[in-house]
């Protein structure tokens, strides 16, 4: 035997170098359930290596075609290997006991020492792998017994002697976690990665971790808890129409009006906001801060009101036309909104009689030059973003808002935490200054609108930012809130600030971090399998790499998108624009957006994972304007199942997590909400920052055998050739009761040789692992307890990224401005440009807590801001 090829103890599952147990060996998995079946038939056969037994190089991942080992190598679902990439190796299996005490052999054999054994003995299922059980080895010839035992023994005496502090250390990092408390002791100097105290001995880079998605997970540290309501009969609808007999015609709106929404845009009945606010705002000239549940009906709240008294004045005075002057303003925090506030509007404004008024639309991103000419041209009603509205309040001298009679600022607690303060400031100091008294048109005198401008601010949670910008801009304002019972008690309670709607299915997953992957396709594949009708689910991330590594890994592009090249709209052909604008005038002026018109260049494709009919689309503030715009167009007009992928990451405060799942459950429809937790101080999320305990807790066994589980039809693509049917038929669990587990790491197999096949995929993997963890260090300091970075066990988290790298062997390559995802925590001196390892974070991104308190506060306090700014823009849209 060359020494080369010699057996070596941190080769192989089971222990260390250092003797003691590899924390990656999970006993309950091991050999568990079905294997023990395999294992008992193997022993049947007495042991003996068939010949068809031989490991054939061709015929699975394990080997690449000259005969050496495919690096790393998957040689069994419940087991992990680590290859050496200069040993030949072929499978040998011996006589296994048919006991269920899964102390089976399995070994590999290189090709040059016959009587080498590579041991995974595993200790029964359910009891905890200790010293002893490794010594309980059965099966297989005694000589083999007999060698490995000692190797085994030596090589924990020699570990006893040398270092007894190593030994203490590993069974702690081996440990599930416990209370935050208990964690936070247990790692205030640990490193979670899969580095090994001893494991200088080889080099990083040739020793790939590849490990069972179901080994060493950490176990959930909470309990049901048996106070939560989740599980009660469905609550009644809080945001739903109302059902006593109120309606739009009782509610001093012109009939008009009334009746246009009941025939044209079939709404039946006023939700309850709607029913206490239209009519104060119809006759007061207060200024009103309104504040309801996401989903109740707040834009048409506002709009009508506004549009009801233009038309008013109209009927009293001279006609009023577009050139008549701005009435009115309407901000909103992201463009997602601002189209989406324009296009209500527009449905409002689509009957005969109120056609001469004309709204305008502003927003970042589009084309000043269209947008000045359409200003130019005048109109009544003003929708814009912030940023936008101020710039051409300084540079467009035909925006006229002398005559400004409303002012409505929309998702208030948005345009704060979106950092749009000061620009409001400016906003409120310019309209301030032109404020006329009379319109530009004089012949079109309006009599009977109000004297002052009304200033309206809107938001579905009630907190400091948006008391200072109540504070910034209303003046004695009427307090108007939904008056909607609860289910539990009464009437709402403002003092527990906002809940979601009371409709709104909540629930949360308790998932290890090597199991999130599989868990998110779980539940994926089940939802489309249950609701096939133009069913529609938003995936949240934490930043956009990850949307870009989930996107990928779970779509392919469509024929159509591979035969079309993206228009390129950031092109500086001035001709280009020219026409456009051409086409733009020519159109009509009430025209929804110019972007509607043009051939869908969104971010789609096919979701061939999770079912081949369901569309795929991703979102961030990282794609070009046109594409996002596309993008969510064609989400919302997609008839075949769609899936838009956004954020699968806890969201960084309470609000952002109320706003997320504010976009299902809508006006009274159903909706559900399920938010995926980690397995320690996470588990506190729901009743700590959440204080709600409507939410449902699942483990993420239960989500698994529902999306993998028997009933369901394979779905795991038949790329997997690569994994060789023999090669199942040997290693795979049998027995249907497993199934679900067989077909989760099957999955997780493909998406990790994916990665490891293709160089972009593996690059996309990288960068979203390591943003990720940037973006989890950027949780608000009162939820740092619960998103607690140092208690993240990297090696578990790369994993869900498809990566067997250890976490400090991933190399992020940077290329000049990187976008959002992959920038340098700012104030960070560690991650400069040039290719940045993840070594500066193996102490779990300590690094950022080392840093003088108020640099890291500043530079969390950016980044935040600037992953909300690319982030958020799904929590603005009407999801119906
Ligand atoms: N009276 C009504 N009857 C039925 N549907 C309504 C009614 N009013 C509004 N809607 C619908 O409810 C949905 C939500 O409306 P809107 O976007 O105005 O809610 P919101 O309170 O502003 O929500 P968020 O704060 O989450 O943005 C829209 O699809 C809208 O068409």
């Amino acid at each position: 035997m060359s020494a080369s090829n010699k057996y070596k103890p941190t080769e192989h599952d089971g222990l260390k170098e250092d003797g003691t147990p590899d924390k990656r060996v999970n006993p309950e998995h091991g050999f568990g359930g079905q294997d023990r079946e395999q294992v008992a038939e193997l022993g049947r056969q007495g042991g003996k290596t068939q010949p068809d037994e031989i490991y054939k190089p061709s015929e699975h991942g394990g080997l690449k075609k000259d005969g050496t080992v495919d690096n790393p190598t998957y040689i069994d679902t419940a087991h992990l290997i680590r290859a050496d990439s200069d040993v030949k190796y072929k499978v040998f299996r011996r006589g296994l006991a048919p006991t269920a005490g899964l102390h089976g052999l399995i070994g590999f054999e290189p090709m040059a020492e016959p009587d080498l054994l590579v041991n995974f003995d595993l200790a029964p299922a359910g009891q905890a792998f200790t010293a002893s059980s490794i010594n309980g080895i059965r099966g297989g010839r005694w000589k083999d017994r007999f060698r490995a035992k000692k190797r085994l023994q030596y090589k924990r005496n020699k570990s006893d002697r040398s270092d007894t502090n190593v030994l203490k250390q590993s069974k702690e990092s081996s440990r599930p976690r416990h209370t935050p408390a208990e964690a936070e002791s247990n790692s205030r100097h640990r490193s979670r990665t899969d580095k090994e105290p001893n494991s200088t001995s080889r080099p990083q880079q040739d020793r790939p971790v590849v490990s069972s998605i179901f080994s060493s997970n950490p176990l959930p540290v909470t309990k049901p808890d048996p106070t939560t309501t989740a599980n009660t009969a469905p609550a009644a609808p809080t945001n739903a129409p109302l059902q006593d007999g109120s309606a739009f015609a009782t509610m001093g709106l012109a009939p008009t009006l009334a009746s246009h929404l009941v025939n044209t845009m079939k709404l039946k009945a006023p939700t309850s906001i709607q029913q206490t606010a239209i009519p104060q705002l119809i006759s007061s000239d207060s200024d009103a801060f309104i504040q309801a549940e996401t989903g109740s009906g707040k834009t048409l709240t506002y709009l009508l009101p506004i549009v009801h008294r233009i038309l008013a004045a109209t009927l009293k005075g001279d006609k009023l036309h577009r050139d008549s002057g701005c009435f009115a303003v309407v901000l909103a925090p992201t463009r997602e909104l601002g189209r989406q506030i324009y296009t209500v509007l527009m449905q409002l404004l689509s009957h005969p009689s109120l056609h001469w008024l004309v709204p305008i639309l502003i927003l970042g991103g589009e084309k000043k030059k269209s947008e000045k000419a359409r200003i130019r041209k005048g109109g009544n009603i003003l929708v814009a973003t912030p940023g936008r509205l101020a710039d051409h309040l300084v540079n467009t001298s035909s925006l006229d808002v002398g005559y400004v009679k409303w002012l409505v600022l929309d998702e208030g607690d948005r345009l704060m935490d979106l950092g749009f303060e000061e620009t409001l400031q400016q906003i409120l100091t310019a309209l301030n200054q032109r404020a006329q008294t009379q319109p530009k048109d004089q012949s079109s005198v309006a009599l009977d609108l109000p004297e002052r401008r009304i200033t309206v601010l809107c938001s579905a949670t009630m907190k400091p930012s948006v008391q200072k910008l109540g504070d910034m801009s209303l003046k004695d304002a009427l307090y108007l809130k939904s008056m909607q019972k609860t289910q539990d008690n009464g009437d709402e309670d403002s003092s527990k600030g906002f809940q979601a709607p009371a409709q709104l299915k909540q629930a949360y997953i308790v998932v290890p971090a090597k199991l999130r992957l599989v868990s998110l396709a779980s539940i994926l594949r089940r939802a489309f399998v249950r609701k096939k009708e133009n069913m529609k689910l938003i995936v949240f991330f934490s930043c956009a790499d990850s949307v870009d590594f989930h996107y990928e890994v779970f779509g392919t592009q469509t024929d159509d998108e591979l035969e079309q090249p993206e228009p390129s709209l950031s092109s500086d052909d001035e001709e280009d624009e020219e026409n456009e604008e051409e086409d733009e005038e020519s159109r009509s002026e009430k025209e929804p957006t110019s972007v509607a018109k043009r051939p869908s260049n969104s971010a789609k494709s096919k979701a061939p994972l999770i079912d081949s009919a369901v569309s795929l689309f991703k979102l961030h503030g990282s794609l070009a304007q046109h594409t996002r715009t596309a993008t969510l167009n064609d989400f919302f007009h997609e008839k075949d199942a769609a899936v838009l992928f956004l954020q699968y990451d806890p969201p960084y405060s309470k609000e952002d997590y109320i706003h997320r799942i504010g976009r299902t459950a809508r006006a009274g429809r159903e909706g559900r909400a399920i938010l995926f937790l980690m397995p320690g101080c996470e588990e506190g999320y729901p009743s700590d920052v959440l204080g709600d305990n409507r939410l449902a807790r699942k483990l993420a066994d239960e989500v698994l055998k529902k999306g993998f589980g028997d009933s369901k039809p394979s779905k795991v693509p038949k790329q997997s050739k690569s994994v060789d049917p023999a090669w199942k038929k040997d290693f795979m669990p049998k027995t249907s009761g497993q199934q679900w587990e067989q077909e989760a790491i099957e999955f997780h197999l493909n998406v990790e040789r994916r990665v490891l096949a293709s160089g972009d995929l593996a690059n996309l993997a990288r960068k979203a692992f390591q943003s990720h963890i940037r973006a989890y260090a950027t949780h608000i300091a009162s939820e740092r307890g619960i998103f607690d970075i140092k208690q993240l066990h990297l090696g578990h988290l790369a994993k869900s990224f498809g990566l067997r790298e250890r976490p400090g062997d991933i190399k992020v390559p940077i290329h000049g401005k990187t976008r959002h995802g992959s920038e340098a925590v700012p104030g960070n001196p560690r991650t400069g440009p040039g290719k940045r390892s993840l070594a500066s974070m193996e102490n779990g991104g300590e690094a950022l807590y080392e840093q003088d308190e108020e640099e890291r506060q500043e530079a969390t306090r950016k980044m935040r801001k600037k992953m909300k700014e690319h982030m958020n823009i799904a929590a603005e849209f009407n999801f119906g």
